[in-house]
Formats: C-alpha cells, structure tokens, sequence
C-alpha cells in the first residue's frame, strides 16, 4: 500500500490555510484603499519611506525564509546532523556590517533603488549591468520559492500541484500589485507569525508524541545527530565551521547588505536610526527561525530513528527528501484537526513573503533602473500605473519559472545557495568593489562584475555537471522522470567537458563558499583593471558613496598620510536630509568639517567616522 495514501486534508486544514489567503488578500486591499491609495511611486514602492523597526525587521527576515528553508532545513539535519545550525556564528557580522556599512551609505544618498548608488560612483553602464544581474537573480529565486512548497504538499496530500502554484502564484500578485510595499511588509508580519506558529506547534507536538523532551534528546544522540563542530579546513566540505561562520558572512552580506528586496525595507524606514535598529532585531528573529526549523529536524529524527514508521523504506529516494517534513507533520498531526491545515499555512506564508517581495523590488528596480532614464517626462500617475503593471507581469513570469524548476534537480536548500552565491556574490563584489576602493573605475567594476559571473557560473555549473558540490550526497528531490532527464543531460555535459582531477576539484569547492569567490574574484579584478586603465581619484568620486574602510582600518596611520594613500573618505549628505545629518552629528560628535560642494550641490563631511 502507498503509505502517502493515509494522508488527507479535514474541512478545518483546508478552511485554515484559505483563511491565510484571504487575510493576505484582505491586507492587500486595505492599503489599496488607505493612506494615499497607492497613487504614488513613494507610496507604492518605499511606503512613503515612513516604517517603523518592528515591521521592518519582521518583513527583512520573512524575505529570505521561504519554504526552501522551512523543508530543507529539517531535512538537511535530519540527514546530516546539526552541523548546518552553525550558520548562526554568521548572523552576527552578517548583520552588524549591514547595519554600520551598507545602510548608512544607502540611507544618505537618499536612493530608491540599491543600482543607483551603482551609477552614482560608477557610470550608468555598470548600473544597468547589476540591474539586469540582480533580474535575473531574482526570477530563478522566486521559481524554487514557489514551486517548492506546491511540490511538497501534491506528494503528500494529493493536491493539485499546478493548482497550488497557480494559486500562490495569484494571490500573491494580486496584493502586491493592490497594496504595494505597504501591503507587502504588514503580510510579511502577518505571514512571518503564521510561520513561527506552525513550526512551534509541529514542534510541541513532535516532541509529546515521541516521549518527551529527554527521549527525544536520548534518541538524537544516540542516533550521533548532535554535531560537534568541525573545524576542517578544506573549502570542498560541504558544511564545517568555516564553510558556514565564514563564508556564510559573504551570504548574509549579499542578502542583508545589497540585495535590492532588503535595501528597499532600509530605505522605506522613517529614519536612518530605525533602519540600524531593524537590522539589529533581525538578529534574534533570524536565530529562533533557525533553530525552530533546526529542532524540526532533531524531533523528527527522533520519532523515525527506532520505527519502521520511515518513509525511505517505501519510498524512492527521489521522491523522499523535500516531501519528507510534510510527510512527518500529516502522519503526526492526523487525529488532530487544523494543526496539519496551520502547518500547511506555514510553508505557503513562507514562500508568499518571499515572493511578494520579489514582485516589488523588481517592479522597482525595472521602473527606476531601466525605464525612467529613458523617460523623463512620465508623469506620477502613470509611472506608478506603469509599477503596478510590472509587478503584475513579474508575478504571471513567476509561475513560468516554476515550470523551469519543475525540470531542474538539485536538493532546494543547495539551489537557493547556489543562486545566491553564484548571482548575489557578484553584486556583493560590486557593491563592496565601489564603497571600499576609491580607486575602481567605470571599466574595473563592469570587467570584475562579468569576471565574476564567469567564474561563479564556471563553478558552479562544473558542479552541477560533474555532481561533487557537496560531496556525494545530493540527493535530489525533484520528481523521477526530471532527475533521469537531467541527469543524462548532465552526463553529456560532464563528458564534453572531460573533467580533469584538478578540475574536480575546483568544481567541488563548497557551495557556502561561492559568494566570497565570487565576490573577491569581481574585487580583484575590479582594482587590477582600475589601475590598468587609470585608477580614479578620491576628488572625482561622488560625495558620499564611500566608506572609509580602509581609512578606519588604518586609524594609526597619520592623517595627512591617510590623505596621500587616498583612504580618508568624504561622507556625503543630502540637504534635504539636515535633519538627519544633525542627529547623526550629535550622536557621534565626530564630524570635524562641512563644506558644501558646487559641483554636486550637496553637503558632505571629511573624515567622518561611521
Ligand atoms: C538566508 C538564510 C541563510 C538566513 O538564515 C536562511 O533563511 C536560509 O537558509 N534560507 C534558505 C533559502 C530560502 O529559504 O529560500
Ligand atoms: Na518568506
């Protein structure tokens, strides 16, 4: 008998998980028809740059939980122990470098868009290059977010797979498209609350029907699940020490730091104070997310290690692995009514969070990038009809690439690092590139940026082909008939490229370290070229738009030697935003100079500190 057969939906799981459509929906329509009813580009895409921290850092950390982390993760510890718990350690410079870096240079340029601080250091080339880059990152994301939660719940319970996506897929279009960032950040609130209320109740009752805290404890040690931390050094471990509390930093940099979903969130805060305060209340949030779904993980483990009750012994392993933690939560909760129906909720409010914020930072960064360049003269009232339409359109294109990942294989959790490596790392060296280096040019940025796609896709793909990534468990959980394709696909792949032993190698470098590859290759690069073709001068560089790293780093170092080596940054700032910049003064009481350029007509201060 198929042992999947067993499971099904009551009245009450199919009412709890509407009830969490039709609230999304509900708050979408509110901030249609409130406020400034979306009538503006301000309103609808930064929410009138009027947040406060407590939606703020609750809409930060739903954007990047989807239900790739809410499935993968579980099962990844299932799987391999708690090793992965230790991309905590990374949470914490993760976030504090955001929070003291990139936010204070966003916030004083007053941006709307994260690309245009790229054509305010650089030139309107490069901004269009980490546009179109940050595009096409987003969209593959957004098809694994979407397609992973619909996949899981057709195997477990029957339901239409099609028929979920479609109406993620919608519903989700329709309140980004009617309530804008607004509607976006408060469902974010509302959804990352469902999320932690249906992991915690799976928890509690995981762990009452296994025997208690102690047996469950008893059985994941004995099952050798508790992981000590492994501090090999080799970069091809999947997951180590380093692999996560090291390169896991260049991740959160890329995600936390520059990528334009999380940007927007900084910038629609009322002040530049409540940003840095949001950022600083991710941290906890982001940690009880994290060993929620890591305790998911354990008490599963423990309710199967002993039993016959696991589903490999029936199952093919291809159909095993994503569906895994929904196949636990139905066998557990079945004679509870709505428990099964609030878990179902959860995973679809992670992935509707993630993707209502896909919708709207490319509506924004497509509106501000790409097209009001090119058209000066729009109106108000059709650029934010013109942003409504293309967050529509982003989200019909969503549901094509759920059908592009319907074709791929590879386990989610590793594909969404995968992307975010491969892609974010790249923006990450820019952005780092042009805040750091006051040296790098126009040239060195657009050279290091294509750089380091290359070499994060050279990577990436050689791992892909030659399946190492990770070490030989990959075990894929996409359907049979998709692995099989793939992987004769893969295979001639594999062989037109011959790989070498040393090549191996290279491919099986660990995906955690992709985005500090790719970082440093755009880095590297970028200042190699930059001196080739001319480095730039500290004096030519917008105001602003640097950080003083290097002049921090070096604080021994004499000032008028500082000046020599082109390190001691200039801070620029507003005149709109006095107000700011005078709290920012008192707070600090470290700025020693303002003068007030011709050139830009802005205000900036020498030698600040951050
Ligand atoms: C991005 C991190 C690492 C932050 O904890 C986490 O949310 C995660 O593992 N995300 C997986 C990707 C996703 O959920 O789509
Ligand atoms: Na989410």
């Amino acid at each position: 008998m198929d042992p999947l057969e067993r499971m099904h939906f009551t009245t009450i799981d199919y009412v709890i998980f509407a009830l969490l459509l039709v609230a999304s929906m509900g708050i979408g329509l509110y901030y249609a028809l409130s406020g400034g009813r979306q009538r503006t580009t301000q309103e609808f895409l930064l929410a009138d740059r009027s947040m406060s921290c407590l939606p703020v850092s609750l809409s930060l950390i739903a954007t990047f939980q989807s239900a790739v982390a809410i499935v993968g993760v579980p099962a990844e510890i299932y799987t391999h122990g708690t090793q992965y718990w230790f991309i905590g350690c990374a949470y914490i410079l993760g976030l504090l470098i955001p929070a003291h870096v990139f936010i204070p240079v966003f916030y004083r340029l007053h941006l709307t868009s994260a690309y245009q601080y790229l054509e305010l250091r650089f030139s309107k080339p490069v901004r269009i290059c980490g546009t179109l880059t940050f595009i096409f990152q987003t969209v593959i994301y957004m098809g694994v977010c979407v397609y992973t939660p619909a996949l899981a719940l057709n195997a477990v319970t029957g339901f239409d797979l099609w028929g979920a996506v479609l109406a993620t897929g919608l519903v989700c279009t329709l309140y980004t498209t009617l309530g804008g960032l607004k509607a976006v950040i408060w469902t974010d609130v509302f959804q990352t609350i469902v999320m932690f209320a249906g992991q915690l109740a799976v928890i509690v009752v995981g762990v009452q029907q296994t025997g208690g805290l102690a047996e469950v404890w008893r059985k994941v040690w004995e099952g050798n699940r508790i992981s000590g931390i492994d501090l090999n050094p080799d970069p091809t471990e999947r997951y180590t020490f380093w692999t996560l509390g090291v390169g896991g930093i260049f991740l959160m940099l890329s995600l936390y730091g520059v990528n334009q979903a999380q940007v927007q969130r900084y910038l629609s805060s009322k002040t530049e104070r409540e940003a840095i305060m949001s950022c600083y209340m991710v941290f906890p949030s982001l940690q009880v997310a994290l060993a929620l779904s890591c305790v998911m993980g354990l008490v599963m483990f423990a309710r199967y290690s002993s039993a016959t009750l696991l589903p490999t012994v029936h199952q093919p392993l291809c159909v095993l692995y994503p569906q895994m933690v929904l196949y636990f939560v139905m066998d557990m909760l079945q004679d509870l009514p709505g428990l099964s129906g609030l878990f179902i909720a959860c995973v679809f409010s992670a992935a509707l969070s993630t993707i209502s914020s896909a919708f709207n930072s490319l509506a924004t960064v497509t509106l501000e990038d790409l097209i009001k360049p090119h058209c000066s003269a729009m109106t108000e009232a059709r650029a934010t009809l013109l942003s409504k339409g293309l967050a529509c359109s982003y989200g019909l294109m969503c549901l094509a690439m759920a059908y592009l990942t319907h074709l791929m294989s590879d386990s989610v959790l590793q594909a969404a690092f995968k992307i975010f490596g491969m892609v974010g790392g790249p923006l990450l060296g820019i952005f780092c590139l042009g805040m750091f280096f006051p040296w790098a040019n126009s040239t060195g940025a657009l050279v290091g940026l294509g750089s380091g796609l290359v070499m994060a896709f050279w990577v990436g793909i050689g791992s892909i082909v030659t399946r190492t990534s990770g070490g030989p468990a990959a075990v894929s959980h996409f359907n049979c008939t998709a692995v099989q394709l793939s992987e004769n696909i893969t295979t001639a792949i594999g062989t037109a490229l011959n790989s070498t032993a040393s090549k191996t190698l290279f491919y099986s470098l660990s995906f955690m370290w992709y985005s500090a590859l790719s970082s440093f290759t755009v880095v590297i690069t970028g200042l190699i070229v930059s001196f080739l073709t001319g480095p730039m001068k500290e004096e030519d560089v917008t105001p602003g738009t640097l950080y003083p790293l290097l002049g921090n780093m070096l604080y021994f170092v004499p000032d008028n030697l500082k000046q020599n080596l082109c390190c001691a940054t200039p801070l620029g700032h507003r005149v709109s935003q006095q107000s700011t910049w005078a709290h920012h003064t008192q707070s600090s009481g470290l700025c020693s100079l303002v003068e007030t350029t011709s050139k830009s007509n802005k205000t900036f201060c020498n030698k600040n500190k951050y």
